[in-house]
């Protein structure tokens, strides 16, 4: 299992050693030796799993407060662009994004740590597994809106399909000024 940094501070990209032979795969999906060597003490308290068809654009959301989590998150078939926006009030990247594609033949994972919002494009039908250091608190939720224009995500989807809690998040700018700054 490699763990490695990205352009965001905290926010890393994790590639499993898959073993495939006659009978199908095998991999290690999390070893908390591993990433304590790397620095990452998360304690997880939730394990989440979505199934997405092809088109979907679930995100961009967070938590907040006190009930702010991390997320490991990957998908266990499919492919999916993956995208984490730094929120974070004090941080140099601000309003900043790193995108990966997720992929089921390499379950590879991207480490989102707290202060960011999350959110993917389903590129493939996938099924979306993620562990969560926070357990999920309604009250708590926040979001951005996938199509802002100041982040100009590009997600490789056309016309995509979205619930109508996620039509309805704010702009950064807004988000910016009713947060004091960030999260
Ligand atoms: C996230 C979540 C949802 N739910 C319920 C609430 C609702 O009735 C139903 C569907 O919820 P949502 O529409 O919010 O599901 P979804 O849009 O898949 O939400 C997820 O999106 C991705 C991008 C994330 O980053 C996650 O943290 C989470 O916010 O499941 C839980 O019971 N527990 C949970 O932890």
């Amino acid at each position: 299992m490699e763990i490695k940094e990205t352009p965001i501070k905290d926010v890393y990209e994790i590639y499993p050693r898959i073993f495939k032979d006659g009978r199908g795969y095998f991999l290690e999906t999390y070893r908390e030796d591993l990433f304590k060597k790397a620095g990452l003490n998360t304690h997880w308290v939730q394990d989440n799993q979505s199934y997405s068809v092809a088109g979907i654009i679930r995100g961009l959301h967070f938590q907040g407060g006190e009930h702010s989590q991390v997320k490991l998150v990957r998908v266990v078939s499919g492919k999916v662009l993956d995208v984490c926006v730094d929120l974070r009030k004090d941080s140099s990247t601000f309003g900043k994004y790193h995108a990966v594609v997720l992929d089921g033949e390499k379950q590879n994972m991207l480490y989102v740590p707290k202060g960011f919002a999350h959110g993917f494009a389903v590129w493939e039908d996938a099924v979306f597994s993620y562990k969560c250091s926070a357990l999920y608190h309604k009250e708590s939720e926040g979001g951005i809106i996938w199509n802002d224009m100041e982040l100009n995500i590009d997600w490789g989807v056309a016309d995509p399909i979205l619930s109508e809690k996620d039509k309805s998040w704010p702009n950064l700018e807004t988000f910016r000024t009713e947060s004091g700054k960030g999260l």
